[in-house]
Formats: C-alpha cells, structure tokens, sequence
C-alpha cells in the first residue's frame, strides 16, 4: 500500500475539514482508494508549525484552536516557519490552503514555489497562486518532476479544470459564462428574500463561503481570479489579471433585487470570457439582471455553474457547490487522487 506524506499549510475552514476527512474516513480511503495519508506537518498563521515525521495525531491536532493556543504547547513551535517547513519536511505532497491574495498571490506563491523547487507536488484551493503565476508554477512543477493541482480553486469540489481538459478534448472552447462565486451568489438570493446585505454576509461566513475578507467574494476579486484561471487554463488565452474586467454587487440593495424578480429577472455575478474573431480574449465580471429563462438564472444559493461554448456541442453546462469547508476538502482530495492515478499510469508504462 502506497503512502502519501502530507503537509498542511494553513490550518483554516478547508485543511482542518480535509484533515477530519483523512482522521474519520482513513480505512475507506485506504480500501477504496488504494492509497494511505499520513498528515508529517502543518503550519498556520495562528497556531505555528508542528512537524512529526512518525505522522501527527490529528485528533489531538483538530481541538486546537482555542485562544493563545499554539503548537508550542504539544511539541511543535507557535513561529509558523513555512519556508524550513515546507523544504526540510517529509511529506510527498504540500496543501496549500492559506489566504487567496488576489493583488500578488503572496505568500501562496511562495509557499508553492518552495515545495515544488524541493521535489514535493502540491495541491491547492488558493486561487491567487494559479490565476498569477500558474505558467510558471505548472512549468516549476515539470522541472522538478512533481505535480501542481489545483482544481479547488475554481467551483470548489465541482469538477471543471480536469474534466474540462479531459473529457473537451476535439471540440473548440470559444468561450464561457458562470456563476462563479458562491458567497455572491447565495447573499443575491438572501437579499431577495428580504435580508439586509450585513446579515446575508455574516451567514455566508458562518457557512464557510467567504473569503477571509468577504470584500473579495462582494466586489468581484474572487470571480476575477477564477475568469483568468478558466480563460488561461481551458481558451489558452495568455491574458493578465488586469485584461479581465471587473465590477462587484456592493452597490446592490435588497430593493433592486426584489423588483427585478417581480419583473421576472435575477441578478447574478457572472464571470465570463470569449473569443474574438482575431483570436483575442475578451473577459470580465460584472452583476445582470437574467430573465428567467437564462440557464443561469435559476442557479441558487451556494451553488455555481459554468456554461462553455463549444464548436460542436453548442453549450455544456457543469454544476455543483462553489464554496463550503467539506466540497473544498474533497477537491484537495481529488486532486491527491489524480497525482496517484498518474503516478500509477506511469509505473504501470515503466
Ligand atoms: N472555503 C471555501 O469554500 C473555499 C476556499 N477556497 C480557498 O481555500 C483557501 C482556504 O480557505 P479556508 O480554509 O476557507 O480559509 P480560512 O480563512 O478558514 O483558513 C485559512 C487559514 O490559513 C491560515 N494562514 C493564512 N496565512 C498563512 C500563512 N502565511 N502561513 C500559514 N497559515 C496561514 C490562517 O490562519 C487560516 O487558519 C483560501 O485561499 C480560499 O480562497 C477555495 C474554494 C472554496
Ligand atoms: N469565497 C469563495 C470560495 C471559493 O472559492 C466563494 O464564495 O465562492
């Protein structure tokens, strides 16, 4: 049985949820899987570092969090020491889940390009590191041998980049719209019914949707982030963050949205890109009102969906969550289970 070392950087919402997932549910993962997770290091900004090549015990490990509470307490030190962690450490395989930063993508560049310069693959949901420097990041990671995954960074658990890349093989991507971000989406539909934006936020945080600064998800950052990643990764559209234009829905009240659904619309924050006759992309986000009849229109609460269009196909939509501690563990998860599939594709063509 193969065993996979893992570091956890950042200890938030999503690798504590992926650290329950290996702590509840090892022995199925294992069966049906075929492959074991030992957890050898975490880091985060309030807890510190704790690294224990013999495995940490993550039931002792998940009831920290308390006030003042660090790993200096249980062996390890309350200095997160990122940059020695991830070189120096055992794991095979890094999780990145700090804070997206959506104007350099630090520290999360950092903590990618450290890993994969010493030989250790790395997941991540952190948007910020793919959409700026996902080139160089996927081209670091061939040098080196190792893998870069990231499908957690857009729609969350929901399957786009790999099955996108996979399964449109032969047709021509000319371009996409969706619904991208979940918090939006689901404090759209809650000022609809009547709450005031403070309270449909404070409920997406409760919920696990929001960005650590909510800002990012209310004034568009996110969605920016995840139109750049689609339009690089799927339409090859070589473009910047500054090429995708962006307007957010801070400027919404719940009174524009209830009338616009008495006239048979819902405003949604789409993100979008297509292709121009010259080759060019064209890409943005930005509020619409959509009549009842858009297939995006009716796509609620914290859900997301992206509709490509296809030369032969005509449009393909793909939904599913967008946001939530769990969907975004288990993107992590799949994206561990598509570097051991290839691993195994490889010996087996050794
Ligand atoms: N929660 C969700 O639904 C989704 C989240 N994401 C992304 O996944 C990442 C993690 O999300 P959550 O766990 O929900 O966030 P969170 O805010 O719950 O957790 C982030 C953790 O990272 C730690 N951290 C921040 N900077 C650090 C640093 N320099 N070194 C070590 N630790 C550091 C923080 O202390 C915090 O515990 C974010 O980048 C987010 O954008 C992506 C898809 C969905
Ligand atoms: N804050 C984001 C989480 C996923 O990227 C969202 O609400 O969609």
């Amino acid at each position: 049985m193969t065993t996979y070392d893992i570091a956890l950087i950042g200890f938030g919402g999503v690798n504590r949820t992926l650290a329950e997932l290996i702590n509840t549910r090892g022995e199925k993962l294992r069966s049906e899987l075929g492959f074991d997770l030992r957890v050898v290091a975490i880091t985060d900004l309030r807890l510190g570092s704790l690294v224990q090549p013999e495995g940490v015990d993550l039931s002792v490990a998940l009831k920290l969090g308390g006030d003042n509470e660090t790993f200096a307490a249980y062996g390890g030190s309350a200095d997160t020491n990122n940059e020695a962690v991830i070189r120096n450490c055992t794991a095979d395989i890094i999780c990145e889940a700090t804070f997206t930063n959506p104007d350099d993508g630090e520290p999360a560049v950092s903590h990618v390009r450290w890993a994969l310069e010493s030989g250790k693959s790395v997941c991540t949901t952190n948007k910020g590191p793919v959409a700026l420097r996902g080139a160089e990041l996927s081209s670091l990671a061939e040098q080196n041998g190792v893998h870069f995954e990231f499908e957690g960074a857009v729609m969350s658990g929901t399957p786009v980049i790999r099955l996108a890349k996979k399964m449109f093989a032969g047709l021509k991507l000319n371009g996409f719209e969706g619904i991208l971000n979940g918090t939006s989406n689901y404090v759209l539909g809650r000022m609809e019914d009547g709450l005031d934006f403070d309270a449909a936020i404070k409920e997406a945080q409760e919920l696990g949707y929001a960005e650590a600064n909510p800002a990012a998800d209310i004034e568009g950052y996110d969605v920016q982030l995840k139109v750049l990643i689609l339009a690089n990764e799927l339409l090859d559209a070589g473009i910047e963050l500054k090429d995708v234009h962006r307007q957010g829905i801070s400027s919404m009240a719940p009174e524009d949205l209830r009338k616009a659904a008495r006239a048979g619309r819902h405003w949604k924050l789409v993100g979008a890109a297509r292709r121009n006759p010259d080759g060019s992309v064209t890409a943005g986000v930005s509020p619409v009102a959509l009549p009842l009849d858009h297939g995006l229109a009716g796509v609620s609460g914290a859900t997301n969906a992206v509709s490509f269009e296809t030369d032969l196909l005509g449009a393909v939509t793909i939904s599913g969550p967008g946001a939530g501690r769990v969907e975004t563990a288990y993107a992590l998860l799949s994206d561990i289970i598509a570097m051991h599939a290839a691993r195994t594709e490889v010996a087996a063509n050794a």
